[in-house]
């Protein structure tokens, strides 16, 4: 089946045409500065304009089948994947204030395809279903129930898709049955989560009401001490403004000037002092979370590193390694150095836990998602 996966961001539009037959990538693409004045596409609908002008040719040999949309925020309703229609559409829209970031461009993307071929069928595939099954103890937060029945508010975690995919290649590396396999995964891109799987099944992850919680991400705080937010609306900053600053300009971004990690590592070699500071900050938090989650699982059987920093950054991954040292997890420094796209182990024979790095793929989940959606249909 020939799918167009859709991975609508804020101010981009990544786009991937797959057989999921063959596994055969047609066209691949991203459309960056989308918005009034940006220098690309004023907005989405003008951009898939872009991405169907670009895709003629492809589309002419073969015609597409389906649309699958990465959707970030599914709420406590979509717990699998699911066909698209309009009272869909509504539902998915108003999650947007759980994940602003988000949901209102996954949304744009959505209505951009039915605007461009109304008579496709679209599935949205959620990254917070795969967290569907943690717990009742990691997902409510302790504050009174009626946050919850009222707002909704409890964790529900994302990059599920993510994590989701690459469990299940890391246990197939390992010769590891899924539903006998726990593992701590790191999904560390410009958005960066970390999840405990236990059994196959995330039972914890890092992200939790929205993707702002949890680690030191690219633009994003994570974990901050909630108190601060009042403190700073006393001081007379509005929602909006606090909104902005722990989204958009946190983080790397904040600690180091900069949220890309290849410039920061080099301006840390380079000497600079905040950039260091950035890299033992990010670096601390996340073994701090790998600690808990490895006793989250009963012990984990491996960790995994996966997106763009965990796939590609040698570095920051010994960073987290080197402070993992209570548990007896050991690097092996060459084996980290080598640039490979397979999975592979990169820790020593003896180390307490494997190390991994697994590419994720989540243009390829969406497409197979989606695919079966519409076969049975
Ligand atoms: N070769 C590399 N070395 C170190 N970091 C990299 C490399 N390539 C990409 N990155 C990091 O990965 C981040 C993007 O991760 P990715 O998962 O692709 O993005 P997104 O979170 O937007 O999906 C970039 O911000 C950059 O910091
Ligand atoms: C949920 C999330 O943070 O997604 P991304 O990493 O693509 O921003
Ligand atoms: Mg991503």
């Amino acid at each position: 089946m020939r799918v167009l996966v859709i991975n609508s961001g804020s101010s981009s539009l990544k786009y991937q045409v797959r057989d999921t037959d063959s596994n055969e990538i047609a066209a691949n693409g991203l459309i960056e500065r989308i918005g009034e004045g940006s220098g690309g596409p004023a907005d989405h609908g003008e951009a898939m304009e872009d991405v169907a002008a670009v895709l003629e040719g492809v589309l002419t040999q073969k015609p597409l089948d389906a649309v699958g949309h990465r959707v970030v925020h599914g709420g406590e309703r979509f717990s699998e994947p699911v066909l698209i229609n309009n009272e869909i559409t509504r539902a998915i829209e108003r999650l947007n204030p759980l994940a602003p970031l988000h949901n209102p461009a996954n949304v744009l993307g959505i209505r951009a395809i039915t605007a461009k071929w109304p008579d496709l069928p679209q599935v949205a595939v959620f990254d917070t279903a795969f967290h569907r099954t943690l717990p009742e103890h990691a997902w409510r937060y302790a504050v009174p129930d009626s946050l919850y029945r009222q707002y909704g508010i409890r964790r529900y975690g994302f990059h599920g898709t993510s994590h989701e995919f690459v469990t299940g290649r890391a246990a197939a590396l390992l010769g590891v049955p899924l539903d006998g396999f726990n593992a701590v995964v790191a999904h560390l891109g410009n958005g960066a989560s970390l999840t405990a799987v236990q059994g196959g099944a995330s039972i914890d992850t890092s992200m939790g009401f929205t993707p702002l919680e949890g680690l030191v991400m690219g633009t994003r705080s994570g974990d901050l001490d909630p108190s601060i937010l009042i403190y700073l609306q006393r001081q007379g900053l509005s929602a909006d403004e606090i909104d902005t600053m722990l989204n958009r300009e946190s983080g790397l971004k904040a600690l180091a000037g900069n949220n890309d990690m290849r410039a920061i590592v080099d301006a840390a070699e380079a000497g600079d002092r905040h950039a260091r500071l950035a890299l033992d900050v990010a670096s601390y938090r996340l073994a701090k979370y790998i600690g808990g989650y490895h006793v989250a699982v009963g012990g984990a059987q491996a960790l995994v590193f996966t997106a763009g920093i965990g796939e590609n950054s040698a570095v920051f991954r010994a960073l987290v390694v080197d402070r993992l040292g209570a548990l007896g997890v050991k690097l092996d420094a060459g084996a980290n150095l080598v640039r490979v796209t397979s999975p592979r182990v990169v820790s020593t024979a003896d180390s307490a836990i494997p190390v991994l790095v697994v590419p994720t793929d989540e243009e390829q989940a969406i497409a197979e998602a989606t695919a079966a959606i519409v076969l049975a249909s």
